[in-house]
């Protein structure tokens, strides 16, 4: 990216029967945003026309007809497929999932390709887009096989994160994913996306529990005895600062998370509801710990609600600020560490 340059946010339009479409025209139909970066949407501008439309916005799409043709200033569309689709909203339909996913790649390969800088992307449905050449849970578990790096689910605000040992990984099989080395190497991702991304010189982590009341000394489990505190305590050796185990029922509610830079949970919901409850419609999901920068908003297709006009656009909004704030902080790190200031000759 030039320095005069736009940040350039691409976007992968997830479930065409979804909220995706609102939430994107709801953003990007304000045109100080076009003064912020450049939005490129993988989609086609028939899709984006209709939707225009149908949600009678003023908004004016340009059509960029090969990735070297995004134009600053202007609402970029890539056309990611030429086929006449038919949306109806709120309907859940294994066609329209092929569609998120035709976004999806195309919107990786630009990532990749870097002819976009962060990738932002709105919620696919995670029962639809399954077929026999994708079947991943979600852009997270996609993306850390796409790009490089070890990936982690990090739900943030300026003043809230949450990092998750496991992400989408089903209750029942959420003990066994739980071994040293994963605590070591998602508290390690936690620690250098807080330096890099967010400007925390000395991060300060705290680690829920794994089981109710930390086990109470194994009387309900004994994982936290075995597995967590030791490894937490060989992480503090080594100069971090990870504190816990803590009870995770009364974390939230008692505001102690608030001593702290980021919070791990053992599972999703563990670290998701609190995040959620106290962040919904601010939250960002970020996947850290990859050589690129993807957001997204911290809600799904919401189908209920799908082309009514009712869609709250502040997550995917904060999404795009969050990618963008992150893409300046990594650049700026990095540019640092390469370069460290040199120590003063005796
Ligand atoms: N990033 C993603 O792609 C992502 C994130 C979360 C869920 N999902 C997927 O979305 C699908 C539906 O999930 P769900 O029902 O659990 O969660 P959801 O977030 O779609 O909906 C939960 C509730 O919140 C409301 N809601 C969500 N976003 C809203 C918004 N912007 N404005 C107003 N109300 C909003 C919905 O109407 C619903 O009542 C699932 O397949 C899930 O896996 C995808
Ligand atoms: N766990 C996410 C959430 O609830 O917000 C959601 O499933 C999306 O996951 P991906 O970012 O992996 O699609």
């Amino acid at each position: 990216m030039k320095n005069e340059e736009k940040i350039r946010v691409g976007i992968s339009i997830g479930d065409l029967n979804g909220i995706g479409s609102e939430i994107v025209i709801k953003t990007f139909e304000d045109p100080r945003m076009l003064e912020l970066c450049t939005p490129v949407i993988f989609a086609s501008t028939r899709v984006m026309n209709f939707y225009r439309k149908h949600f009678s916005s003023k908004i004016n799409f340009h059509e960029a007809k090969s990735l070297d043709k995004i134009a600053h200033g202007k609402v970029n569309v890539v056309n990611a497929w030429q086929d006449n689709v038919k949306i109806e909203f709120g309907t859940e339909d294994k066609t329209i999932g092929e569609y998120s996913i035709k976004s999806l790649e195309a919107a990786t390969d630009a990532l990749k390709k870097e002819f976009i800088d962060v990738l932002v992307t709105a919620p696919i449905h995670k029962h639809n887009i399954q077929s026999d050449t994708f079947k991943f849970p979600g852009h997270t578990d996609y993306l850390a096989q796409q790009l490089e790096g070890n990936s982690l689910m990090f739900m943030v605000t300026d003043t809230l994160k949450v990092g998750l040992l496991t992400d989408h990984v089903p209750v029942k099989d959420v003990p066994s994913h739980i071994t040293k080395d994963l605590i070591k190497q998602k508290i390690e991702t936690v620690s250098k996306s807080l330096k890099q991304d967010f400007a925390v010189s000395k991060p300060k982590i705290a680690v829920l529990a794994i089981n109710p009341h930390a086990g109470d000394n194994g009387v309900i489990g004994n994982e936290d005895d075995t597995i967590l505190k030791p490894t937490l305590e060989e992480l503090n050796g080594k100069g971090q600062i990870v504190m816990g185990p803590y009870s995770a029922d009364s974390f939230f509610g008692s505001k102690n998370y608030k001593n702290f830079d980021a919070v791990v949970a053992s599972y999703h919901d563990q670290g998701l509801i609190p995040f959620k409850t106290i962040a919904f419609g601010s939250g960002v999901n970020f996947t850290a710990g990859l050589s690129r920068v993807r957001t997204s908003p911290d809600h799904g297709t919401a189908f209920e609600i799908a082309g009514k006009g009712e869609a709250d656009a502040s997550s995917f909004l904060q999404a795009v600020y969050m990618a963008i704030k992150i893409f300046r902080n990594r650049s700026e790190y990095l540019h640092y560490s390469k370069n460290p200031l040199r120590k003063a000759s005796k």
